[in-house]
Order: structure tokens, then C-alpha cells, then sequence
């Protein structure tokens, strides 16, 4: 018995389902605990959909907004039956549904023809999707022509209806003309931020915004294409910040960048950032100063770690209030310490923690008895004062100001860069008293520094015939180091608990080590990786054996490998 012929469309995205080794029995999208939720697309699709779902709660049809990739954003509407069956093949908000994942389907394929497209019933490519008719229609930038996303209406295959794709259609072109709407308000702020910037500035600017990128003549013709491409990848990290900041970025040709980052608002909403690049240049004097490798008790020779070592050694010479703010790990008390040890041997250093000292008064009261004593003081952690405690220091720190004529103490906290909501009192009442804020960077800014770190770290632990070979250092130098330099120390501890001398080869690293994947996996995703490295391992690099050994399909290791970017 023979069925209706297949039409072309979805003939072709069957070859290509096929050749990206999609499992056709169970739909196995990829999730995604971290998206964003704050664009443009989502900024304007929302009013859209809202009343969209309005007209259709209870009937059997979907809305579904997913981004340029395919990841699915919101889902709106549909009775319980569906919305049951929905999730069964995880056609659920966080799951990217691409061609490549899980078959022909009206999301992923619509973004691979470029196009709109119905898909219904059977010519789904994976089995448990052909209960379902998807109609997905592109949703593009007007100005910009780039890609935002897809709108795509569902229904079950027996209620399919050409009538869909005209609807999928409509709704994508009412949420293109409200990104225009939105867009022009947010655009036309950070353009005109852009502009007063390279007025004033008359250096080197970027701007970035959800859509736009702006980079000024200045710019262009001061940095070869090399470090431009490092500027817009550090602008990246910075943009989506809601607080001014500036930073220090080593550029490849060796030039230190000055990036100072301002964002831009419209009301609530942020429109982007505009960031003034300025190259670092300090006096002959200055310079030869901060070669000194590092300050003694950390290890360090990037430009970026000189520099922030030079700015806390200048603030404890003067005895001038720090806080030392970054990503956990990155070393603010290491740094704070080995910069007091370095310049003011002779005083006493006192380190409180309010982690350890969980009573607001035993952690004021310590304070006190170490700065009656003549001690220099580091509170770590800060951002975990609880309100009488801020109060209670802020008492006491009045008090040190005002009377101390000679003889002051240094005074020193550590605080998290992303500290929350909650830091409104920190901020306005205690950060006051601390006239300089130094920004210790996090480890992927200073990769370069890995060798030396993991030397250092080793011997520390007391693995000094422990070496790493350079596959390996290599390789750590890929990462992106959520945890930084205490996710680094982890690595080599758990390392050095296998073997304790000779020199470590790439498959001797941990799996969290072995791929390259800079998303941020689920637990049960990292469990999955750290399975399939295990198997790896195991079978000697053979992909099929380890496959066989996990029970999983051969085509699914292979996109999983590929996912997680595995090296092996
Ligand atoms: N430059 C460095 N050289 C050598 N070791 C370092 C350096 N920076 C950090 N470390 C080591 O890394 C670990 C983490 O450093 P540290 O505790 O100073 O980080 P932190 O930023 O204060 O962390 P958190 O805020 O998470 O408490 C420590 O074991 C420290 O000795």
C-alpha cells in the first residue's frame, strides 16, 4: 500500500533529519535551564500572544514563541489534553526544537528552509511528533532583516487546518511591527548615548544593544581586527549589566584596554550599553614597577592581573578603604592578603567572615576588638552582612574615621560582583566609607595565567612531582572556569587524588574538563556528560562501544558528544 506522495519540502528536511542522526522514535530536544527571557522578541511577542491566548484558552491549539535557535520561550493556550501531550515529547518552554534535534517539525524546520511552513501529522520524522500540526512562521528584525525567532501554532494532526500557517503568519507579522515600535524607543537611547559618548569622548567607543552593535571609525582604524574581535567579545560579557563599570581587558598584540561601561535605559528597560575604550598607558616609572611579576602569595603575570595587583598594592600603600569585588573564586582575598603581607608587613591582619560569624553582634564586636588592637581589617564576603551588622560597622567604621589622625587602619571587604537585589544597604550605607572599588577579574579574562596557576596550586597541595602535560594545560586553557580559580584548585585536588607524581595527560582530566561547552549545563545534563566521558574513557575512545555501554543509541552519542563538545 502505497501513501499520498511526500511533498518536496519535507522530503528534503527527512534527508537532512537523517543525515544529523536524529533518534526517529523518541524526540530528544536538548533543554536549556538559562535562556534569556528579557528581548526584544520577548519584549514584543508578549502583548501578541497574551491576546492571542485569550481567544484560545481551552481549545485545542498552542502558541508557541521560540528564539532564532529554535529554543522554545513561552507556550500559550491549548486545552489539557494537548498541553499533556506537549509535554510528553518536551514541546515545553527551555527545549530547543531544531530540524537537528528532533526531526522535521514546523519550528525547526521553518528556521532551516527560511520560511514558513505547516507540517502535519505524518510528515513529521519522528514518530511521537505525528499526533501533532505545527504551522511556524519566521519572526524577523524590520530594520535589521536578522532573525528573532519563530511563532508556531499546534494542534493535534486531526484538527490540522490550512487556516493555521495564515494565523501563524499574522501573529509574527503583529509581533514585527511591535519590535518596531519598542525597538526604535530603545535604539533611538542608546544612539543618542552612543553619540554624546564619542562626542565626549572622541576615543574609541562601542555600543551594543539587543539588535544593534555600533563601533566608532575610531575604533576601527585604532585596533586591528584581532583585538577588535577581543573588544566585542569583552563589550559581550559586560552588555546586559545594569550598573556602570569599568574594566581592564589584554587585548592579543598586547595592549591593555581601559573599557569603561555605561548602560543605557529607557524607564525600566534596558536598551544596551555604550562602552569608552581607552588604551592603558602609564608612565615609564609606573610601568617599571608592575613588572614585578606578581605580588608574592599570588601568581599572575597578565597585564590584567598586574594591573589589578598594582591598584590594591596603591590603595594599601596609602591605607585608602578597598573592596574588592568579582565572580567567586577569583582571588579577592588572596590578592587583599599577599597585597598586605607585600606592602605592610609589620601590622597585623585580621580576616572576618560573616559566613563564619553568623551573629550580627559577635561579628561587629570582633571588628572592633581587632581594630582596638591595631589590626588592618578584611571582611570577606560582605555581601552576606545582615542589616543590624551593616548598621553596627557602619557605627564603628564612623568612628575609626573620625578619630584616626595617625596610624589608621587599612580596611578591606569582599564582595560578589552579581550580589542581587538585596544589596541596597550594603550598598548606599557601608560601601560610602570605601572611596576605591577594584574589579578582580574572573579567570577566563586571564586565561593565560593557567600555567602558572596550576604550578602553583600544585605545589601548594603538595604535588610538586605532579606536572600537567602541554595537551593538558592546553586544554584547561579552553575553558571558561564558572568557579574560577577555586574551580581550577578542584580540578587539580581531584587530579592529584588519582595520582600523585608524573605528568597528567588530557584524559586523565575530570569529565567537567573535557568538554568545551560554555552553556550552562543542568545537573542532569552534567551528569550525562561526565557518563558518556566515564564511557569514553572506558572503551578507549571508541564511540560505538561506549555508546553500546551507556544504552544509548549510536546517532544520539554522537549529537551529544558533538552538544557537549567533548573532546576525544
Ligand atoms: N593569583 C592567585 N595565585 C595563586 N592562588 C590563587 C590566586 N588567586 C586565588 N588563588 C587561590 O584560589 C582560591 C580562591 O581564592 P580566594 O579565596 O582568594 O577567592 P575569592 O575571590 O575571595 O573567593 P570567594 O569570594 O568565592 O570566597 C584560594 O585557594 C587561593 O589561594
Amino acid at each position: 500500500m502505497t501513501g499520498p506522495p511526500v511533498r518536496n519540502s519535507i522530503r528534503v528536511s527527512w534527508q537532512r533529519s537523517e543525515a544529523s542522526n536524529v533518534d526517529i522514535d523518541r524526540p530528544a530536544p536538548t533543554y536549556l535551564d538559562r535562556f534569556d527571557r528579557e528581548t526584544t522578541l520577548t519584549r514584543a511577542a508578549g502583548p501578541v500572544i497574551d491576546a492571542l491566548a485569550s481567544e484560545l484558552t481551552d481549545e485545542p491549539v498552542c502558541i508557541i514563541l521560540t528564539d532564532a535557535k529554535g529554543v522554545v520561550l513561552d507556550r500559550r493556550g491549548g486545552d489539557a489534553s494537548l498541553l499533556r501531550r506537549l509535554d510528553a515529547v518536551d514541546l515545553a518552554p527551555g527545549f530547543r526544537y531544531a530540524e537537528s534535534e528532533v526531526g522535521t517539525n514546523g519550528i525547526g524546520t521553518a528556521l532551516e528552509i527560511g520560511g514558513p511552513i505547516l507540517v502535519n501529522g505524518a510528515e513529521h520524522y519522528n514518530g511521537q511528533l505525528r499526533v501533532f500540526s505545527c504551522a511556524g512562521a519566521l519572526i524577523t528584525h524590520p530594520v535589521t532583516g536578522g532573525l528573532l525567532g519563530v511563532l508556531d501554532i499546534t494542534t493535534k494532526a486531526r484538527n490540522t487546518n490550512s487556516v493555521l500557517l495564515s494565523f501563524a503568519k499574522l501573529a509574527a507579522k503583529r509581533i514585527q511591527e511591535r519590535v518596531i515600535e519598542e525597538a526604535s524607543a530603545l535604539d533611538r537611547a542608546l544612539l543618542s548615548d552612543y553619540y554624546a559618548a564619542c562626542r565626549h569622548s572622541g576615543g574609541s567607543v562601542i555600543a551594543l544593544g539587543d539588535e544593534v552593535f555600533m563601533m566608532n571609525t575610531h575604533a576601527q582604524q585604532h585596533f586591528d581586527a584581532v583585538d577588535q574581535a577581543a573588544l566585542i567579545d569583552r563589550a559581550r560579557d559586560a552588555r546586559g549589566g545594569p550598573k556602570p563599570l569599568v574594566f581592564l581587558t589584554d587585548l592579543p598584540s598586547g595592549t591593555v584596554a581601559r573599557m569603561a561601561y555605561q548602560p543605557t535605559f529607557v524607564r525600566d528597560t534596558l536598551a544596551g550599553g555604550v562602552i569608552q575604550i581607552k588604551e592603558q598607558r602609564e608612565p615609564a616609572t609606573a610601568r617599571a614597577q608592575t613588572r614585578i611579576p606578581s605580588i608574592p602569595g599570588t601568581v599572575g603575570t597578565s597585564a590584567v592581573w598586574r594591573h589589578v595587583s598594582q591598584e590594591v598594592l596603591d590603595a594599601c600603600t596609602r591605607t585608602d578603604w578597598l573592596v574588592a569585588e568579582g565572580e567567586p573564586g577569583v582571588g579577592k582575598l588572596c590578592l587583599l592578603r599577599a597585597v598586605h603581607d607585600h606592602a605592610s608587613s609589620s601590622r597585623h591582619l585580621a580576616i572576618l567572615d560573616p559566613a563564619g560569624l553568623p551573629e550580627p553582634d559577635e561579628l561587629v564586636a570582633a571588628a572592633r576588638a581587632e581594630l582596638d588592637s591595631g589590626s588592618d581589617l578584611i571582611i570577606r564576603h560582605a555581601h552576606l552582612l545582615q542589616a543590624e551588622a551593616i548598621d553596627g560597622l557602619t557605627e564603628l567604621l564612623q568612628i575609626v574615621r573620625d578619630n584616626a589622625v595617625t596610624d589608621a587602619p587599612w580596611i578591606a571587604l569582599t564582595v560578589l560582583a552579581d550580589r542581587g537585589q538585596d544589596s541596597g544597604q550594603l550598598d548606599t550605607q557601608l560601601l560610602h566609607f570605601f572611596p576605591r572599588t577594584v574589579v578582580v577579574p574572573p579567570l577566563r579574562h586571564h586565561l593565560e595565567d593557567i600555567p602558572a596557576l596550576v604550578r602553583s596550586l600544585l605545589c601548594k597541595a603538595g604535588f610538586a612531582d605532579l606536572t600537567l602535560s602541554t595537551t593538558t594545560v592546553n586544554q584547561l586553557m579552553r575553558l571558561a572556569w564558572a568557579g574560577n580559580i577555586t574551580q581550577l584548585r578542584g580540578v587539580l585536588t581531584a587530579i592529584a587524588r588519582k595520582r600523585r607524581s608524573g605528568v597528567v595527560q588530557l584524559e586523565e582530566l575530570p569529565p567537567e574538563c573535557r568538554a568545551t561547552t560554555r552553556r550552562h549545563l543542568t545537573p542532569l545534563e552534567a551528569l550525562e556528560r561526565d557518563a558518556i566521558v566515564e564511557a569514553l574513557s572506558n572503551s578507549g575512545g571508541d564511540k560505538a562501544a561506549a555508546a553500546g555501554a551507556l544504552g544509548m543509541s549510536r546517532a544520539t552519542i554522537y549529537r551529544k558528544i558533538r552538544d557537549f563538545g567533548i573532546v576525544t
